[in-house]
């Protein structure tokens, strides 16, 4: 039986793909395989022994300690776009609700309530809905910091609302520069983009070189007036800056998936409560894109969307027993590993090698069923992490 511990609210969906007669599943299940997640932060709860995989059912990792867990053998997962489109909405509704005032209008139409006669609620509308008078998106620009599965939808979605786009990513991924619209300009800095844009839409992941990416030093450069939106991380924008530049005219709105008690109740700021990704299509998509990642490596050692581990995946030889193993990324290891498999007249039938910055992962079929021993020794080699017999 393989035993997944769940944080958080995971679609069935996703629950649904662990095999009953194989796997257990739940919130309270001990000596896990693996942990499978949403936002739940990793930092400061004990890792189990047994943990052999994490899959967080979202983009961000910031909630997992990837590298310490990658030095332990625990491969960590995540489902890249599987939330994209949900995030994207969220941004054009945060566009929209900044730049017409939807809530207070409809604040103020609510307040109406003890109007007793018909006849005087058009006029009374007709009177006062001059306050609420807003600007369109059309034509203006907006500026994407972050063009990966997100920023690139919202860079499609402008264009179709007729903006112009500009976007900011030094260490755009190929895959990624292929799914951008050509309609993007290019901006060498941030200072530029934020120099430019009327609107600023942060999408970058939360690792230290995007902490307060947004500042009093880069504020200073924002067009006056222009909209922030975060939907992206609260670290990646210093609150303090923000509201400095609120008071002082310059920035003209926040918009934020990250509330902080300093960001509310201020009338410039629209904080909602990290719903980027809430949302049944997506919310279904991570689950499963989630679940079938950690039963292909629970069941046959394959890795895919790993933030730490190499991407390896080798169809099952027939008839074969499958070794898998990770270990520090340096030479020699293989060749001991294999010397072992030699040792101990074990046939290997194939294999597949592949590193990932510090870290490597091998699978290797072979053809009679290795005994603990075999495991034991294959494990004592130096500089192995981790070894299963699958
Ligand atoms: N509000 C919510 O519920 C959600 C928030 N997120 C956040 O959005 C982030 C982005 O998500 P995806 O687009 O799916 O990830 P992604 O990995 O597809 O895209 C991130 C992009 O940021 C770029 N980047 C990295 N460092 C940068 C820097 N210093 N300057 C400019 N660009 C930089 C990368 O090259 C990449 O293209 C996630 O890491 C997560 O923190 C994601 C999903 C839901
Ligand atoms: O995928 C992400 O990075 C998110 O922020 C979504 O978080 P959630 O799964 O809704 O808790």
């Amino acid at each position: 039986m393989y035993k997944v511990r769940t944080y958080n609210k995971i679609a069935l969906s996703g629950l649904d793909r662990f095999p009953r007669q194989a796997y257990e599943v739940g919130s309270d299940i001990a000596h896990p395989d693996a942990f499978l997640l949403r936002s739940q932060k990793l930092q400061g709860i004990e890792v189990p022994q047994s943990l052999l995989a994490v899959a967080r059912a979202g983009a961000g990792v910031n909630n997992v300690p990837v590298a310490e867990y990658g030095k332990l053998g625990i491969v960590v997962f995540n489902t890249p776009g599987a939330n994209a489109n949900a995030v994207k909405e969220l941004v054009m509704a945060g566009m929209l609700l900044s730049s017409r005032a939807i809530v207070d209008s409809m604040n103020f139409v609510q307040s109406l309530g003890d109007l007793k006669d018909p006849a005087e609620m058009s006029p009374r509308v007709e009177k006062e809905k001059s306050r609420f008078a807003g600007n369109e998106l059309k034509g203006k620009t907006l500026g994407i910091v972050g063009l990966g599965a997100i920023g690139s939808m919202v860079a499609e979605m402008a264009l179709a609302m007729g903006m112009k786009v500009v976007g900011f990513d030094p260490v755009l991924s190929i895959d990624a520069a292929w799914r951008l619209s050509n309609e993007v300009s290019r901006m060498e800095n941030l200072q530029s983009l934020l120099a430019r844009s009327d609107y600023v839409s942060m999408h970058v992941p939360a690792v230290d070189g995007t902490r307060h990416m947004i500042n009093n030093d880069t504020l200073a450069a924002i067009k006056s007036g222009a909209v922030l939106l975060n939907f992206a991380r609260e670290t990646i924008v210093d609150s303090a800056a923000v509201l400095q530049s609120l008071a002082a005219g310059r920035l003209g709105k926040y918009v934020c998936d990250f509330p902080e008690p300093c960001l509310l109740a201020h009338p410039q700021i629209i904080a909602m409560p990290h719903i980027g990704a809430s949302t049944e299509e997506s919310e279904e998509n991570c689950a499963v894109m989630a679940a079938n990642q950690l039963v292909d490596y629970l069941e046959n050692g394959n890795i895919v969307n790993s933030v730490n581990f190499p991407t390896i995946s080798m169809e099952r030889s027939p008839g074969t027993s499958r070794i898998v193993f990770s270990n520090d990324n340096v030479s020699g290891v293989l060749g001991q590993v294999l010397s072992v498999l030699a040792e101990n007249k074990v046939n290997v039938v194939d294999m597949m090698n592949k590193s990932r910055a510090e870290l490597a992962f091998n699978i290797v079929d072979v053809e009679t069923p290795p005994g603990d021993d075999v495991a034991r020794a294959i494990g004592a080699v130096e500089h192995v992490i981790r070894v299963r017999v699958i």
